[in-house]
C-alpha cells in the first residue's frame, strides 16, 4: 500500500517490520560521485542503536547496515541506494500474549481499524524499530548536505519536566542523552532512574537546529519547507507537537515584537525559526518536537480485546522508559532527508536564477 516513501528528487522508502527478518530503505536520486561507505552510515546508526544507555530498551541489535547497491569503488553512481538491517533479536514470543489485545497509546487499534490485520510482534511497523531504517537514509542525506556545508544537530532540551537551560553543542555528542546541557544532564539521569524504578514512562522534548541553510529551500505553496518539516517529523512515532521558532508563543506576541527587522547585515533576530512563507531565510532552522512518553509502562492499563471485551493488562518485555534519547538521532534524519530534498530542487532553480539582477543573494 502507498505512504512509505518521502521526497521529491530525493526519495526515500523504507520497509520491514520490527520482528521481521530486516528493515531497510531505498535511497533514490542521491546525485553521483559522493564518497559513501557502510562505516559512515554504521556511525549515524550506533547513535541510534538500542541499549546504550540508561532506560533503553534492552533488545540487543547490532543494527548492522549493508549497502546493497548504488555504490561502486567507495562513490555513489546516482543510481538506487538499497540498504538493510536484518533484525537479530526480536524475541517474539514475548508478544503472543498481546495478539488479540489492543494495547493503549500504541497503534494496535488503529492499525486493526484501518487493515482488519496486523503484525502483532513488536508493534511491527508502527514499531520505534522502523525508525532504523530512517536513520540509514538519514546518512546518504547527510553527505549529500556535507557537500554544502549544511548542519542538523539535534539534542534534548526537556526529558520528563527536566530542562536544559545550555545549549553547549560539544557537550550533546558526549553524552547518550544528546543533552546540550551538563547540569540538566544530570538531573535528567536521575529522573530516569526513579521513573524506571516507579514502572512508568516520560516524554520529553528535542530541539533541531540546522545550520548554513541557503535561502530560498521550500516550493511556495503546498510543498512549504515548513510543511515538508512538519510532514517528516510528525511521521515519526511518539511525535505529538512541532514548533517553527517561536512556536506557540506567537498566539501571544503581537506584530511588532514577532517580526525579525532586516539590516543590510541580515535578520536581527530569528522568532521566525529560519521560514519565511515557508522558504528558508537564510538563518538557523529552529524546530522544536514533543515526544510522548513511552506507551508501554508497567502499571495495570485498561483495554479491550478482539472481543469487545474489557480486559486489563500489564505490558512486561523490553522497552524504553523514553524514546529520547534514541528518537533524537531520528529527528536529525528525517530532517537531513527533507533538507536534502529541497537542496536539490533549489539546484535547479538557481541554475537559471542566476541570470536575473542581483544575482549576490545567493551563496548556494
Ligand atoms: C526511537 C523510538 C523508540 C521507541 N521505543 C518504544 C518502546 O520501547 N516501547 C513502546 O511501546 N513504544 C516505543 N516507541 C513509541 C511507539 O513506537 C509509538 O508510541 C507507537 O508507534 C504509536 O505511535 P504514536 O505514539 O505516534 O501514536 C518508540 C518510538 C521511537 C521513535
Ligand atoms: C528494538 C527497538 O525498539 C523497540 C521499539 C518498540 C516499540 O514498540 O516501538 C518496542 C520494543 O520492541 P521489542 O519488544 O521487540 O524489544 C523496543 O525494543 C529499536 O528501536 O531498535
Amino acid at each position: 500500500m502507498a505512504g512509505n516513501t518521502i521526497g521529491t528528487l530525493f526519495r526515500v522508502t523504507t520497509f520491514g517490520e520490527s520482528h521481521g527478518p530486516a528493515l531497510g530503505a531505498i535511497v533514490d536520486g542521491c546525485p553521483p560521485g559522493l564518497s559513501l561507505s557502510e562505516e559512515y552510515i554504521q556511525e549515524e546508526l550506533e547513535k541510534r542503536r538500542p541499549g546504550k544507555g540508561k532506560g533503553e530498551t534492552p533488545r540487543k541489535e547490532k543494527d548492522k547496515v549493508h549497502l546493497l547497491s548504488g555504490v561502486f569503488e567507495g562513490l555513489t553512481t546516482g543510481t538506487p541506494i538499497a540498504l538493510i538491517i536484518y533484525n537479530e533479536d526480536p524475541q517474539s514470543s514475548a508478544y503472543e500474549p498481546l495478539k488479540e489485545v489492543f494495547r493503549p497509546g500504541h497503534a494496535d487499534f488503529t492499525y486493526f481499524m484501518k487493515y482488519g490485520i496486523r503484525d502483532h510482534r513488536g508493534g511491527g511497523r508502527a514499531s520505534g524499530r522502523e525508525t532504523v531504517a530512517r536513520v540509514a537514509a538519514g546518512a546518504v542525506a547527510k553527505r549529500i548536505l556535507e557537500e554544502y556545508n549544511i548542519e542538523v544537530h539535534a539534542y534534548t532540551i526537556n526529558l520528563g519536566g527536566i530542562s536544559a537551560h545550555a545549549r553547549d553543542l560539544n557537550f550533546i555528542y558526549q553524552n547518550r542523552l544528546f543533552c546540550p546541557d551538563p547540569f540538566a544532564y544530570e538531573k535528567m539521569i536521575e529522573k530516569i532512574e526513579k521513573t524506571s524504578k516507579e514502572g512508568d514512562t516520560l516524554g520529553g522534548i528535542v530541539e533541531i537546529l540546522a545550520k548554513n541553510v541557503p535561502a530560498g529551500l521550500g516550493e511556495p505553496v503546498f510543498d512549504k519547507l515548513s510543511a515538508e518539516l512538519a510532514k517528516a517529523i510528525c511521521s515519526v512515532g511518539a511525535v505529538k507537537g512541532f514548533e517553527i521558532g517561536a512556536g506557540f508563543k506567537v498566539a501571544e506576541m503581537k506584530g511588532s515584537l514577532n517580526n525579525d527587522p532586516i539590516s543590510s547585515q541580515g535578520f536581527l533576530k530569528n522568532d521566525a525559526g529560519g521560514l519565511l512563507g515557508g522558504i528558508s531565510s537564510g538563518q538557523d532552522l529552529i524546530l522544536k518536537v514533543a515526544v510522548k512518553p513511552i506507551p508501554s509502562h508497567r502499571k495495570t492499563q485498561r483495554t479491550i480485546n478482539l472481543l469487545k471485551e474489557e480486559i486489563e493488562i500489564q505490558i512486561g518485555g523490553r522497552h524504553d522508559i523514553s524514546a529520547i534519547p534514541r528518537i533524537v538521532p531520528v529527528l536529525s534524519a528525517m530532517t537531513r532527508i527533507v533538507l536534502a530534498d529541497h537542496l536539490l530542487r533549489q539546484l535547479a532553480v538557481l541554475a537559471f536564477r542566476k541570470r536575473l539582477p542581483f544575482p549576490h543573494f545567493f551563496d548556494a
